[in-house]
């Protein structure tokens, strides 16, 4: 298969858990017979240094004949000051919106080996294996903004269209697993979330074999924490899934473990790890790449149809953690290149009997 990837490292660790993306994908190519072309573009706080706008056009146009796009991490401190016109992280709202990727896939699993590591007793990790759908181009992200000297407003709007979409992809990946929908909402506060609600309730019988519930966002945050087996595919708004999933990576043992996959109505991905640019450690080598890995792993999934290589990425960093070289935001000592080149090393081993079966 010949396929061209858009690789946007960005700023901060960007650079480098997204070069450990690459090697990986350039190994599953020279593998598995596939022709993966990759081009870099600038995206973030060093598009703004370099071409004066977060999301210059040229990354925008390659980003859209692309098959798929990898992205690293945008945003520091350099570019935080409040009064700033241009930001890194509109360079990312403007791509998402301009890809028209409007439900964002995160996956949370908890290996055996890192439960030490989540702040809740092992007991209750037992089975956490969750997937967030997060709306991704429409709520308070993208609403009207104002500003006077004392006053500043975020409009939160959502059309019922724009709420079908991710809630029919939510539901269409509840059928391939545990056929369960969490449906979470401030229904009891918000107009956009009780529009929410009344199309959840509409389109759930769509698929009479799927079960759901609702959750008020504030109490799933709790529940997230005291019974996260409990729970299957999460569909949520935009700002709140961004909230809920930093907070369900501390179950997984760190930010720097989660992957995601944001798609829209075509095979074209955005493929990026949850977390952001990590200013504190940047730069010095020491950054988890898994979560950069574990997206490029979705990009061969969802974008290439590539399921097979996929799984070998997962069960490849699987093996890695198993066998413990593990990066210091996991209690580990490994670099960044240190655990890619044990991924990749993992990748040449034949599988397990229990990974063929
Ligand atoms: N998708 C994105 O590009 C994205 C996502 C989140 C935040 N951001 C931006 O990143 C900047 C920093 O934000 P923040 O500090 O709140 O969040 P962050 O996710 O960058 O970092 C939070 C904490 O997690 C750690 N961490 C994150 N990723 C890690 C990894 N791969 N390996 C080891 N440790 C890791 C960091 O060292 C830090 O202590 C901000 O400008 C923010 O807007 C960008
Ligand atoms: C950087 C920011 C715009 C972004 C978001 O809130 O979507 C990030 O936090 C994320 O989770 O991808
Ligand atoms: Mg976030």
């Amino acid at each position: 298969m010949k396929a061209r990837i858009a690789v946007l490292p960005g700023d901060g660790i960007g650079p480098e858990v997204t070069a450990a993306a690459v090697s990986v994908l350039r190994h599953i190519a020279a593998h598995h017979g596939h022709e993966f072309e990759f081009s870099e573009h600038a995206i973030g706080g060093c598009a703004i240094d370099a071409h004066g706008d977060p999301l210059p056009a040229e990354t925008l146009i390659v980003c859209k004949q692309a098959d798929a796009v990898l992205l690293g991490a945008v945003g520091g401190p350099q570019w935080s000051d409040p009064k700033a016109k241009l930001r890194p992280e509109q360079g990312l709202l403007r791509l998402r919106a301009e890809l028209g990727v409007f439900a964002n896939l995160r996956p949370v699993r908890v290996h055996p080996r890192l439960a030490p590591l989540s702040p809740l007793k092992s007991e209750r990790l037992a089975g956490v294996d969750l997937l967030f759908v997060r709306e991704l181009t429409g709520g308070a992200y993208f609403g009207a903004k104002t500003r006077t000297a004392d006053t500043a407003t975020d409009e939160t709007r959502y059309t019922t269209a724009e709420i079908e979409r991710v809630l029919r992809r939510a539901f269409q990946l509840a059928r391939t697993r545990g056929r369960r929908v969490t449906s979470v909402d401030k229904a009891n506060v918000l107009e956009t979330s009780r529009l929410w609600r009344e199309t959840t309730q509409r389109v759930a019988h769509e698929f009479p074999d799927v079960a759901l519930e609702h959750q008020l966002v504030d109490s799933m945050a709790m529940l997230l924490l005291t019974r996260p087996a409990a729970y299957d595919v999460i569909v949520t708004e935009n700002l709140f899934g961004d909230i809920l999933t930093d907070e369900a990576a501390a179950l997984a043992g760190s930010l720097g473990l989660l992957p995601s996959a944001s798609l829209g109505e075509g095979t074209r991905g955005l493929y990026e790890p949850i977390h952001g640019s990590a200013p504190d450690i940047a730069g010095r080598g020491v950054a988890n790449p898994l979560g950069a890995i574990l997206s490029a792993a979705m990009l061969l999934r969802h974008s290439l149809d590539l399921a097979e290589e996929a799984a070998a990425i997962e069960q490849a960093v699987d093996r890695v953690v198993e066998a413990g070289v593990l990066t210091r935001d996991l209690g580990g000592s490994a670099g960044t290149r240190e655990s890619t080149a044990a991924v990749i090393a993992a990748l040449s081993e034949r599988p397990t009997a229990q990974e063929a079966a």
